[in-house]
């Protein structure tokens, strides 16, 4: 980091939030580092150890819940018994929620007894809003349901997406998208949470862009469905390195509801927003019904109700192109990449009933869904999250 020019890790409230690691190289060491560091922790804990990690959020939680970040002055310090006053908490709470956070998370420091001072991570609270966001989502949806989840099984023994751990901890019978459309703060909070955390290096919309041959739809003139594409991020991504394909964005219409105002004016003239919910049948017919980060939230029966809906659409040669989590055999990615597929899978579970899959599931699933779909390739663009799973639709 000393040969780049970055600046080297620190905890100071000085030091940066972020790494803005552009190298390859350096991204490498690091996720080594962290995997060979990972392991030497573990092997010291011992099995004992290992077995009792400390699973409690309410710290974090009441950080975000009482906003206090923002409470405490970015270069300055704050006594616990004003903080405790200007959150409204009980000054016992404050203080051991704070102290849990700076032992725990690294989350604010004491720079003398009874005083509170930023920590890089408190103060990343108080600068980005992204950042409160997914702490917001973390710890009062998916953290709990996490907890309720395997009653949510053996209540319920459904893989529909509104008999989860998510749902026994909302107390609601609707589905999350369902539930978020009455309640535009929270379905807000989600997007921010979602744009957190496609910020990670191996999310970014280029690894799609660059991992798949777009000049070789149609010869680069034809048509790509975003299905369920949000506010367009990544067709707009794609058009600005492919500018002669057109795009038809769909999603359900409060997702696009202004959203053509919001494009770059360059690639404003190929991109079209259309609402148009997946589970009823396809009104497009395309070179490539792109799916992104779809599929992982629903249940193999809905994937495959959703694929039966576009396949009426789809001309002979036409493709399913899915861009999602790829489950590898145990022990082959390095530990953290595999710690972050596996988390994943297990949030599926418990918000959506549904899951991350194994390159046999998707083959199973196409068939499945029609056994005219054809070579499925699946691959994973060098240094991506994601895989690519393309499907071809045959005679
Ligand atoms: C996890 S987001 C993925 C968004 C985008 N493809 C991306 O990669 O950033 C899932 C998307 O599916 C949309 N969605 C959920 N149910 C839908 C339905 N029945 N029809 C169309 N879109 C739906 C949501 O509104 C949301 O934008």
């Amino acid at each position: 980091m000393r040969r780049n020019g970055l600046p080297s890790p620190t905890f100071d409230e000085d030091g940066p939030v972020d790494f803005n690691i552009e190298s390859r190289e350096i991204q490498e060491a690091r996720a080594s580092a962290i995997d060979s560091t990972l392991e030497l922790h573990q092997l010291l804990l011992g099995p004992a150890l290992c077995l009792c990690p400390v699973l409690n959020g309410t710290s974090l939680q009441a950080i975000y819940k009482y906003d206090i970040a923002s409470k405490v002055p970015v270069h300055g310090e704050v006594s616990f018994e004003e903080l405790a006053y200007k959150c409204g908490l009980n000054e016992i709470h404050l203080r051991r929620f704070l102290r849990f956070a700076m032992v725990w998370h690294r989350v604010f420091q004491e720079p003398r007894k009874g005083f509170v001072a930023h920590t890089a991570a408190s103060r990343k609270l108080v600068e980005d809003p992204l950042a409160r966001a997914g702490l917001g989502y973390m710890f009062d949806e998916v953290w709990q349901s996490f907890a309720r989840t395997l009653e949510a099984i053996e209540t319920f023994q459904s893989e529909e997406p509104n008999k989860t751990g998510w749902n026994l901890s909302q107390h609601t019978e609707k589905p999350t998208w369902e539930y978020y459309a009455s309640r535009p703060e929270m379905a807000s909070r989600f997007a921010a949470s979602m744009s957190l955390f496609s910020d990670g290096i191996g999310l970014s919309p280029s690894f799609l862009v660059q991992g798949y041959p777009w000049s070789a739809v149609d010869n680069g003139r034809g048509t790509v469905v975003d299905v369920g594409g949000s506010r367009g991020f990544q067709c707009v991504a794609i058009a600005q390195s492919f500018p002669d394909l057109h795009f038809v964005v769909q999603d359900l219409p409060d997702m696009i509801d202004g959203a053509k105002d919001s494009l770059p004016t360059n690639v404003e003239p190929i991109i079209r927003f259309m609402a148009h919910d997946f589970f009823t049948e396809q009104p497009v017919s395309a070179d490539v019904y792109l799916f992104r980060m779809i599929f992982h939230n629903w249940s193999d029966a809905n994937v495959i109700r959703i694929l039966k809906a576009t396949v009426p659409a789809m001309q002979l040669g036409a493709r399913v192109v899915v861009n999602d989590y790829l489950i590898p055999e145990l022990g082959i990615l390095p530990p953290i990449k595999e710690r972050e597929v596996r988390a994943m899978d297990m949030i599926m579970l418990s918000l959506f009933n549904s899951r991350e899959r194994e390159k046999e599931d998707w083959q199973s699933i196409f068939q499945q869904a029609d056994t005219r779909f054809t070579d499925i390739n699946v691959w994973v663009p060098e240094g991506a999250t994601l895989a690519i799973i393309e499907a071809t639709l045959g005679q």
